[in-house]
């Protein structure tokens, strides 16, 4: 049954399916304005795709069970999302690709609050099907207009660091956990006077009784400018203002503007409201602003169900983040290449091409929002700088937290070993070296030369994280799916 155009049959009280309520609208035409979410759908058993499609679309948009009588006195047709398209996912029995159109007029200007409260609200909790994921959305440049974006940008912050050409080497405090202000301290200026650009606070270190937040502050940017000192350097340490409430946060982030800090961070785990809030603070206040992301793998990691990390990349260069953690491939945690490479074209590109091996199903042209710098961080050494290089380019933060600190011959030695690493590889691909085949000989030639770079490859040469990724793209062989 197709949608009810009989006003006075559409509208008698009862429940209908949500297809008949006007939720599926197969000869749809997306507006350039619509904004376009692409579901992977898992209807439940003796639930047809199409109808639980309209589901999501309705339960996303106006609807509710059963029928009112008050949509009548709204623009109901105009604002009713619609469900356009539903292609079965290949090698996916039971799975469905759901496009789903909303108009503009449903979201409030520059509100990533708003604009997810109705993408991923009730739905996802809806019964009707057995799991749910958001998997891209086309973001139309009338609504990113209304965000002022990254307050940096990549361009931006290169030339506030002075350094151009290669990745930026930064690393992460270890232990996470129980150092004092001055021991952490200690680790900071080590680690940026061996070679790196940047240290970073850990996502759990925010003022517990071991270390209260003005102590790191303050030992930590003593370590900053020493080490920028000693070098000649603009370094940075990613001052952690994550808190409780707006008010601590913005205490901190002004005692960090107060020290000279050029940079600070924050958690997704504070909410899109904070994270747009701490944005504009950082704008003003010519602050690189860090996003690490705490939680998302509670919700971003399972093919069917929850939201993919790309969307979620895609929100926060809207919020406006100079960095965001966005994966490493090789390290630690979860990473196919192609969705990771997929995720880092969405936070660098002035505009995206459908790309369906890396998991983007629309073209999203960025309307002149700034670059986020993508951090690949997690369980990364040294040893991997050819496959880092290769696989994530030349914009991006590569840390290495354990990968510095834990160096056997102390923490500089570390730093130095990556910086080497880095420069070494840096330098060959642009004699034109093959480094994905060559990469191990270049790091060997290499450390010759240099002591820590050689005990680094001994420590961590042949340590690697072989495991299956549950988020892989979906290749579309036959069809592209545009909107
Ligand atoms: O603890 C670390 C890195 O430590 P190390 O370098 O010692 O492994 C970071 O929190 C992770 O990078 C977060 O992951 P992601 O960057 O994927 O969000
Ligand atoms: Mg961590």
């Amino acid at each position: 049954m197709g949608t009810i155009t009989d006003p006075k049959q559409r509208y008698k009280a009862g429940v209908i399916p949500y297809k008949v309520m006007g939720y599926w609208e197969p000869d749809y035409q997306p507006k350039d304005t619509d904004v376009i979410a692409l579901f992977r759908v898992t209807p439940q058993e003796g639930v047809e795709p199409e109808e639980a499609a309209a589901a999501v679309a309705g339960e996303s948009s106006t609807a509710t069970w059963t029928v009112v009588w008050t949509d009548r006195l709204t623009a109901c047709e105009l604002y009713r999302a619609k469900a356009y398209r539903v292609d079965p996912v290949p090698n996916r029995p039971g799975e469905y690709f759901a496009y789903i159109a909303y108009d503009l007029d449903l979201f409030e200007p520059g509100s990533i609050a708003n604009l997810t409260a109705s993408i991923i609200g009730n739905v996802f909790g809806f019964k009707a099907v057995k799991a749910l994921r958001l998997e891209d959305m086309r973001i139309p440049v009338a609504y990113l207009k209304t965000f002022d974006g990254p307050p940096t940008g990549i361009v931006v912050e290169r030339e506030r660091l002075d350094k151009f050409g290669r990745p930026l080497l930064g690393a992460t405090v270890k232990p996470k956990l129980g150092l004092s202000g001055r021991n952490y301290g200690r680790v900071v200026y080590e680690a940026l006077r061996g070679g790196l650009d940047f240290t970073k606070d850990d996502e759990n270190i925010n003022s517990q009784p071991f270390m209260h937040w003005r102590d790191r502050f303050l030992y930590c940017m003593e370590a900053v400018n020493r080490a920028a000192a000693e070098t000649g350097e603009v370094k940075g340490h990613y001052l952690n203002v994550t808190a409780a409430t707006m008010e601590d946060m913005y205490e901190r982030a002004e005692f960090a503007k107060e020290l000279g800090s050029v940079i600070i961070m924050i958690d997704l785990v504070i909410g899109y409201t904070a994270i747009q809030s701490m944005s504009k603070w950082a704008r003003k206040n010519d602050m690189i602003l860090h996003l690490h992301r705490a939680g998302h793998g509670t919700y971003t990691r399972q093919k069917n169900h929850g939201i993919s990390f790309r969307v979620i990349a895609k929100w926060m260069r809207m919020a406006g983040v100079d960095h965001i953690h966005a994966g490493t491939v090789v390290g630690k945690l979860e990473g196919d290449p192609n969705t990771v490479q997929g995720i880092y074209n969405v936070l660098r590109e002035p505009r995206n091409s459908v790309d369906l091996p890396r998991g983007i199903f629309f073209e999203q042209e960025w309307a002149g929002l700034r670059k986020v710098m993508p951090v690949a961080s997690g369980g990364i050494h040294a040893g991997q700088m050819h496959q880092l290089l290769t696989y994530l380019g030349e914009d991006v933060v590569l840390q290495f937290g354990g990968g510095t600190i834990g160096h056997p011959m102390g923490i500089a030695a570390g730093a130095t070993a990556n910086r080497v690493a880095l420069e070494a590889m840096v330098l060959a691909r642009n004699e034109g070296r093959d480094i994905w085949n060559e990469g191990p000989q270049i790091l060997e030639q290499a450390a010759k030369w240099c002591q820590p770079l050689r005990a680094a490859l001994d420590t961590w040469k042949d340590i690697t994280f072989n495991y299956a990724s549950t988020d892989t793209p979906d290749f579309v062989p036959l069809e592209t799916p545009v909107a």
